[in-house]
This record gives C-alpha cells, structure tokens and sequence, in this order.
C-alpha cells in the first residue's frame, strides 16, 4: 500500500470556527485531541492529517473526543478499525452513547509493531509484556510463539506502555510499540516488525462538534448508528435493505450490545456515498422511518479516493426525473 497516496487525500479544508483572523497576524494553530502520550499511533496519524495542528495528548479515546466537546480542541484523531482485528470498540460506543460528534475525515495508517525494552534486555528476559489491547491482538502468533510464557497486559496505549517500561523499577519487561516509541522513551527493539500480518492498516477518523459537513467529492463515505425499534425476524433484513434497493455497498457493519441485556443489539453501519446525494440520503430517511433512532455520524471524502459504481436508476439524475415524474402524476399531468 502506498502511504502517501492515501494521506493525500485526507481534505485540507478546516472547518474553523476561529473567528476572521486580522491581516498581518497568523491563524492559530488547530488544536487536536489524541490519545497519548506522545508516539502513539493516533499521534502518527494526527501528523499525517493535520501537520499544521498543536497536539493535545489525551489519556484515552472517550477523553480525547471529550475534549473536542468541551472546546478543549478543535478536533480529535481516533482509531476506528484495523485490517485485522476489525472494529475499535470504544470509539464506536463513544460515537453512539456520547454526545453528538461528526466525522469530517479519515485516514488509513500502515502500522508496524516492535517489541521495546530497555538497554540490555533480550528475547529469553521478558516476563511481562505491556501495550494497547489493539496492539496485543495484532501479535498474537509472535507472542505465542517467541513469548509463550510471558503474562501479557493491556495499556492504555502503545506509547504509554513504552514510557511505563523506560520508568525506573517498572513492573514491565516490554512494550509492543512503534518503533518511535523506541527513540521518545529511550528503548530498544528488541524485535521487530511482530505484527501477524506485515500489511496492516489501522483507519483513523477525525472528529468534530457538528457543523457544515464535508462537501461531497464523488469518493466519500457515510457512517451511521441505527437502534431498532423492536426486536423481530428480518429487522437487520429491513435495514440492509433501505441501502441495497438503492444500490448502496455498505464498507463496514457492526452490531453493539445495547446493554439492555443479552442478545439486544444496535448497528453501525458505513457506506459509499455522501448524505448530499440522492441515493444515500433517501436510503437514510428510509432507516430514520424504520429504526427508533438513527445517529448520523457524517459524509467525508474516503482516504483511498475509491468512487462508487452507480447502479441504473440509482444517480441523483434518476432520482430527480423521478420526482418530476411524480410531480406530474400528482398534478394530473399523465
Ligand atoms: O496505542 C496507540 O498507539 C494507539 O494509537 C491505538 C492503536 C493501537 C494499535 C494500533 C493502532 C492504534
């Protein structure tokens, strides 16, 4: 995968709420929450999207997006999903039970593990290992079989569990990181490149308090919660179905516990498209008539620039020349 090419197309476009800057003087710089401390991954997209940006570490994902809610930050960076172990659980609870966010872009990061120690430390010392569980879970087959009796434990990031490691009398032996990490905190890679796959991607999305949305750029994608109304046979069918009949490909589908008890579930879903288009906004109503409550989560451009196919009946001109149609009908005009 090229790097570059799926970073530039995260949109420059800032949606400051800064009022007018006076000539002469420098914008301020975006302040943009993530989860810390520095040499996290989250950091490393942050430089990506947002180069210009003043980072505010955070001490975990709900308290970054947190901080966008308070003003403390303009936005925030998060980790939504990776390639392999799919969805990042806590961002999509906080986008579905905190208050109101939106997503205005998104970007898709490489990530590669090193296994981080202290000077002096080899392979055969490290009793106790330390990361984010989203680290842990993408070097399942190294840890089992270079580390088989090594107890692991979750961190509230890479980078945190490296700056554990490098603290005098700490408890842990290694940290699974970003080689970068290694240098901040003055580690070693004792191992590199862990990762069950060489090729993963973790997918970052920036988050802002609701606001114009992203203009539509033909490549972009919608994200949504929708909570059914009543529990019966075919409801995710019925769901499902809003998109497909307007030729919708969904990207991603997720159920979460509604916490009311066992087997009740609510449904993120992302899609192709932009809520600007026809399509898609039509498919969004038709889940606000059949759900209890759908979460608009934003339209944004897609990192990997990938355009929809759009079936036969299904553009905003089918959709107009449609209306138009029934505009006449209605008005006798047969
Ligand atoms: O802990 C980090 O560095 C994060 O940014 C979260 C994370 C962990 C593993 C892969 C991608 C993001």
């Amino acid at each position: 995968m090229d790097t570059l090419d799926h970073m530039s197309n995260v949109p420059s476009r800032e949606r400051s709420r800064s009022s007018d800057v006076p000539e002469g003087q420098d914008a301020p710089k975006p302040t943009y929450a993530y989860l810390g401390p520095e040499g996290t991954f989250s950091e490393a997209a942050l430089r990506a999207m947002a180069p210009e940006a003043r980072g505010l570490p955070c001490v975990n994902i709900p308290a970054a997006m947190e901080a966008v809610r308070s003003g403390e930050a303009e936005a925030a960076v998060v980790p939504l999903e990776n390639s392999l172990e799919g969805a990042i659980t806590v961002t999509l609870d906080e986008f579905a039970w905190g208050e109101h966010l939106l997503i205005t872009g998104e970007l898709l990061l490489p990530v590669q593990f090193s296994l981080l120690a202290r000077e002096g430390m080899e392979l055969g010392d490290i009793k106790r290992v330390v990361s984010h569980p989203a680290a842990i879970t993408q070097c399942r087959n190294f840890l089992a079989r270079e580390l088989p009796d090594a107890v692991v434990i979750p961190a509230a990031s890479t980078a945190g569990a490296a700056r554990d490691v490098s603290e005098p009398g700490s408890p842990f032996d290694a940290a699974i990181a970003d080689p970068i990490a290694a240098e901040v905190y003055g580690l070693v890679e004792v191992a590199k490149n862990i990762g069950d796959r060489k090729d993963t991607v973790t997918r970052f999305v920036r988050v802002e308090r609701p606001g114009p949305l992203p203009e539509p750029t033909g490549a972009d994608r919608t994200s949504v919660v929708a909570f059914l109304k009543d529990d019966h046979p075919g409801a995710l069918l019925e769901m499902l179905h809003e998109f497909s009949v307007r030729g919708i490909n969904l990207t991603r589908i997720e159920s979460r516990p509604t916490r009311d008890g066992i087997g009740r579930y609510f449904f993120h879903f992302d899609c192709e498209g932009h809520i600007a288009e026809a399509r898609v906004g039509d498919a969004l109503a038709g889940l606000h008539r059949i759900c209890a409550e759908v979460r608009f989560l934003g339209s944004y451009p897609r990192a990997d620039a990938v355009q929809p196919k759009i079936k036969p009946g299904t553009s905003d001109e089918a959709f107009a020349e449609a209306a138009e149609w029934l505009r006449r009908m209605r008005a006798g005009q047969v």
